[in-house]
């Protein structure tokens, strides 16, 4: 048998795939390719009627004592056949030597694989010297050369040295170099055909090179080796022989690669001996060169065979491994079809039976189905965008991202609520019902939003204006908004544009950029499901400074009435009418919103809650609002009145309510868990009992609750403590004691009619009977548990001031405060009349202090024309909080008095605060912030107050309760403030 190995660039795997399959079908027809083009190597042609498989069959080309190539009656290729036939013509007794007369041979170095007996492998051969003398044997009739395999360059790794790379290294090599290069034991090849540098080869016998005869090309003497004699019946070589045969029966069967292989095998391993066998086994397995060179040197059969049976089992192994490749590959890709065609045979069923369109159509219909309600209403460039849309989206594949684009721009378009309005309410009477349920006060607040629906009501629109809510935090402007949205009975829509730097927050991105989202007024419209709601914008005085846009321009052309209705979102790209949207925007600063904003807005101000006021917002909202979240009935807990008071006095004394708000409920969440902890540690107490029992305790519980209600009138701190003892002592009588509730073999146990549910009916009624029985009081003496030590408040530090100090008032963002202006002499000297201030103070307050000092000076020299102060004292001016940065000229009087006082050293009349900006000449010029500044006056316990006269108008539109007990001062000139902070009489005291 014949088997064409390894071509000279292929793998080894590859080489098994070239076995030849045409073989056994017959001489005449080569379907192969591969066999086609060898046969044209070989000068085979069609015609040829000896050409069956066995013609490449070369079972006597073995080492034995009867090895003969036959090369006619189709035991020889066909080029020996024209040969021999040639031959025979010309001569009668043929002169061809027989194989084993060949002892000098010319050398082939074979870079891959080693040719075993019986193999076919075609070389390329690219020293020209060499392929001549081939040529020229052949010629000869001697067409014979030995087949050595080339040893791997010393130092190199054989498993990474390519093919073409070993053969352009022994291109180089030649004489003693190549021959030191070639593995000893070699092939006896015949030389089949040469096409070119092709050089067909079929292996004979084995070789051993002993003498080196010519250099160039490499001519060697070679001994013809022969296999050790064994005895064919030996039961071991047998034995062996078999699982060799077995295995590759195996194999066989299992390998793909080797399949071609198949039909050689079943055909002639009957032919086989022992040692064929092992070379069979070796040449077609897929070990490395170094193995196959190996068994190629085992003379011994037995040896052999075991080698060839390692090399096979491996081969078995391989062939598993690649089985389990092959079919968790396969696996994996049936799944996968299954799913797909399960899922089309799934949506060809829906479609069939009507339960689904395709996607398209789906989406179209549910687009037209969604836009329908509003058609009539829809303004026709939106009709006409939404119609080429949904065209487009019939023709885009389902799959494209141009589909997704579309599909979502539809169904923003679709989900506007075009033309749809909710019927606005212009009631003045209920507007006002509304506003007064939800907030407390605020009565010029609402007397504007009053004034704003009854021009509405006579309009019957209130569009075109924008409201802005200014105010200190926690005063309310949020939930203002809210209440106006319900007294109009339009939907409440709020959103914050504080630090807000993105214009495509407010005007949406472009279509064309991936995730693209519409602007926030948009995705309002869809939110609230109506075009006229009232929209909150929270913050507007904080509205960031934009990098790419300006986000202040965006939010004018939002709420300009005259731009807003056709809004372009850039997302929606058709315009939409806000002009029906009313606009209620909030901020603490009003200075801080950009003026063109400003501009449009009709600005309302709160400005923050005297304790009056506090008090009735914790009791009648506060209180009620955080009880019923925490879940706490009305019955179970009780906060004075003095302890409000102390709570807003000692821990809430900011403008807003929202901190007053936190400390109710943290209040209200440690009554929850006591009340809690109560009915727990009750709820063993549970049998017909222990109703008795806590009826009991009822008892006691009046008893103490009647000693507390004793405590709370008297007002000693003695007095006070035992007052908490009580009250703790009223705590404890809702529990029953533990000792009596345990001893239950003294009472009957329930009655056996009770079912298990009227008895967890029972265990409820009684633990609420015991919850709601129990009332925790808050008061001031135990308001500390609930809220902790009051926070220490500096902003009345001196009872009464003394000299150089007098109390201005200011106003910040968190409201009006209190603050003091100290003055002090540092050193005195001719001289070293001079000021120096601290206190973080902006340069309009240095140049105010600038200002008083002069006018102080001018003052006292007209007082006192003798007192040198100012002239000679270096004097150092302090504005405490040196913390928090300061700036303003209304502390200009307060900065003069606080000098004259100094300078005359008397101090200024007791609880007397004032506010006002005053020129070199000593005028008093108006202020902002009368009813912040008059709330922190109050605040303080200030009772007199100068104000400029130009102020006089705010004062007196303040509401009463904030005015009252107040002595108010309006002054336009300093003499004025003289008179009234100084001019008493000190002897007299004031
Ligand atoms: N006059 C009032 N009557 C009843 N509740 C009030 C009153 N003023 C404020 N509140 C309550 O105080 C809480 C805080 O109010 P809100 O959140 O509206 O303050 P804000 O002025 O918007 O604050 P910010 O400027 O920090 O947003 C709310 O629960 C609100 O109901």
């Amino acid at each position: 048998m014949l088997k064409l190995l390894c071509s000279s660039s292929s793998s080894c795997l590859n080489t098994k795939l070239h076995t030849l399959p045409a073989l056994r079908s017959g001489p005449t027809e080569f379907t192969s390719p591969l066999l086609k083009a060898l046969s044209s190597l070989r000068g085979l042609t069609l015609r040829s009627p000896n050409l069956g498989p066995r013609a490449f069959f070369c079972s006597d080309s073995s080492g034995d004592g009867s090895d003969q190539v036959v090369h006619v009656e189709g035991k020889a290729t066909d080029s020996d056949a024209e040969e021999v036939e040639s031959k025979s013509s010309s001569a009668i007794v043929p002169t061809n030597p027989r194989p084993e007369d060949y002892l000098t041979v010319l050398a082939l170095p074979l870079p891959h694989r080693p040719l075993f007996p019986g193999f076919y492998m075609p070389i390329s051969i690219k020293d020209r010297k060499l392929l001549a003398a081939l040529q020229e044997s052949r010629k000869r009739q001697a067409p014979y050369a030995g087949a050595f395999l080339l040893k791997d360059e010393p130092g190199t790794d054989p498993s990474l040295v390519s093919g073409s790379e070993s053969e352009k290294n022994i291109s180089g090599l030649k004489g003693k170099d190549l021959l030191d290069r070639l593995h000893e034991v070699g092939t006896l090849a015949q030389i089949s055909s040469i096409q070119g540098d092709q050089v067909i080869l079929i292996g004979h016998r084995r070789l051993r090179i002993t003498e080196l005869v010519n250099e160039d090309p490499l001519t060697v003497k070679v001994d013809h080796l022969k296999d050790k004699p064994y005895n064919k019946d030996d039961d071991v070589i047998k034995a062996t022989s078999f699982e060799v045969i077995s295995t590759l029966r195996d194999v066989l069967k299992t390998s793909s690669l080797w399949r071609d292989h198949v039909q050689t095998y079943t055909q002639h391993i009957g032919d086989f001996n022992f040692p064929r066998l092992a070379d069979f086994g070796a040449a077609i397995s897929g070990a490395n060169k170094l193995q196959c060179q190996q068994v190629l040197e085992e003379l011994d059969v037995y040896k052999r065979l075991k080698l060839t049976l390692e090399l096979v089992k491996k081969e078995m192994e391989i062939s598993k491994i690649q089985e389990s490749i092959a079919k968790a590959i396969e696996e994996k890709i049936s799944g996968e079809q299954r799913r797909y065609l399960l899922n089309e045979q799934l949506k060809a069923i829906k479609k069939e039976l009507g339960l689904e369109t395709d996607d398209k159509t789906a989406l179209s219909a549910k687009f037209r189905e969604r836009l329908e309600p509003n058609r009539e209403k829809c303004p026709p460039h939106v009709l006409q965008v939404i119609e080429e849309e949904l065209t487009k989206l019939q023709l885009l594949e389902a799959s494209s991202s141009e589909f997704n684009v579309t599909r979502n721009y539809l169904d923003w378009l679709t989900a506007l609520p075009w033309g749809n309005y909710s019927d606005e309410n212009f009631d003045v009477l209920r507007a006002h019902k509304i506003l007064d349920e939800d907030h407390y006060g605020l009565a010029d607040v609402k007397e504007r939003i009053l004034e704003f629906i009854a021009v509405g009501k006579l309009r019957g629109t209130s569009q075109g204006k924008i409201i802005c809510l200014s105010g200190p935090p926690g005063v309310g402007k949020t939930s203002i908004g809210r209440s106006i949205a319900r007294a109009l009975n339009r939907k409440f829509f709020r959103f914050s544009v504080g630090g807000l730097s993105d214009v495509a927050e407010i005007k949406g991105h472009r279509r064309t950029y991936i995730g693209a989202m519409p602007g926030k007024m948009v995705q309002c419209l869809k939110h609230v499901g109506t075009a006229n709601p009232l929209v909150l914008i929270d913050e507007v005085d904080k509205l960031g400074r934009g990098h790419s846009g300006d986000p202040a321009s965006a939010m004018l052309e939002l709420l300009d009435p005259e731009q807003n209705a056709n809004f372009l979102d850039h997302y929606l790209d058709v315009p939409i009418d806000l002009s029906k949207v009313l606009f209620v925007c909030t901020a603490n600063v009003v200075e801080m919103i950009p003026n063109p904003l400003l501009d449009r807005m009709e600005v309302i101000a709160i400005a923050g809650y005297i304790t009056d006021e506090k008090m009735h917002i914790a009791r009648d909202f506060l209180e009620k609002t955080t009880r019923e979240a925490c879940g706490i009935k009305p019955e179970q807990v009780e906060v004075t009145d003095a302890a409000l008071l102390a709570l807003i006095e000692n821990y809430c004394r900011e403008a807003g309510v929202r901190n007053l708000q936190k400390h109710i409920e943290k209040i209200y969440r440690k009554i929850a868990l006591k009340l809690v902890r109560q009915g727990e540690s009750n709820e063993p107490a549970i049998t017909g009992v222990q109703v008795v029992e806590s009826e009991e305790a009822q008892v006691e519980r009046a008893e103490g609750l009647s000693e507390v209600g004793g405590s709370e009138t008297r007002s000693d701190p003695v007095e006070d403590n035992s007052h908490e003892q009580a009250t703790e002592t009223f705590v404890e009588a809702g529990t029953v004691p533990m000792d009596v509730l345990d001893d239950q073999s003294q009472y009957p146990a329930d009655p056996p009619s009770d079912s298990k549910d009227v008895r967890e009916t029972k265990k409820m009624e009684e633990r609420e009977a015991t919850i709601t029985s129990e009332k925790v009081l808050v008061d001031p003496s135990n308001l500390t548990d609930f809220v902790g030590k009051p926070v220490f408040h500096a902003e009345r530090i001196y009872g009464r001031t003394p000299v150089g100090v007098v109390m201005g008032l200011a106003w910040t963002a968190m409201g009006g405060s209190t603050l003091y202006i100290e003055t002090t002499q540092v050193e005195q000297g001719e001289g070293k009349g001079a000021i120096h201030m601290t206190g973080q103070l902006g340069d309009v307050m240095k140049e105010s202090a600038q200002i008083a000092h002069t006018v102080a000076r001018a003052i006292l020299l007209e007082k006192e024309p003798e007192n040198p102060f100012f002239a000679n004292s270096k004097l150092h001016l302090h504005v405490p909080s040196g913390a928090t940065p300061k700036d303003g000229p209304s502390a200009g009087c307060t900065m003069i008095t606080s000098f004259l006082s100094l300078a005359m050293k008397k101090p200024v009349k007791k609880d007397l605060a004032m506010t006002g900006e005053v020129t070199l000449m000593g005028k008093i010029l108006p202020i902002g912030g009368v009813k912040e500044k008059t709330i922190a006056a109050r605040r303080s316990e200030v009772r007199t107050i100068i104000f400029p006269s130009a102020n006089r108008r705010d004062f007196d539109e303040l509401a009463a309760n904030v005015k009252e007990g107040l002595e108010v001062h309006f002054v336009d000139d300093y003499s004025q403030i003289f008179d009234l902070a100084l001019g008493y009489d000190q002897d007299a005291g004031n």
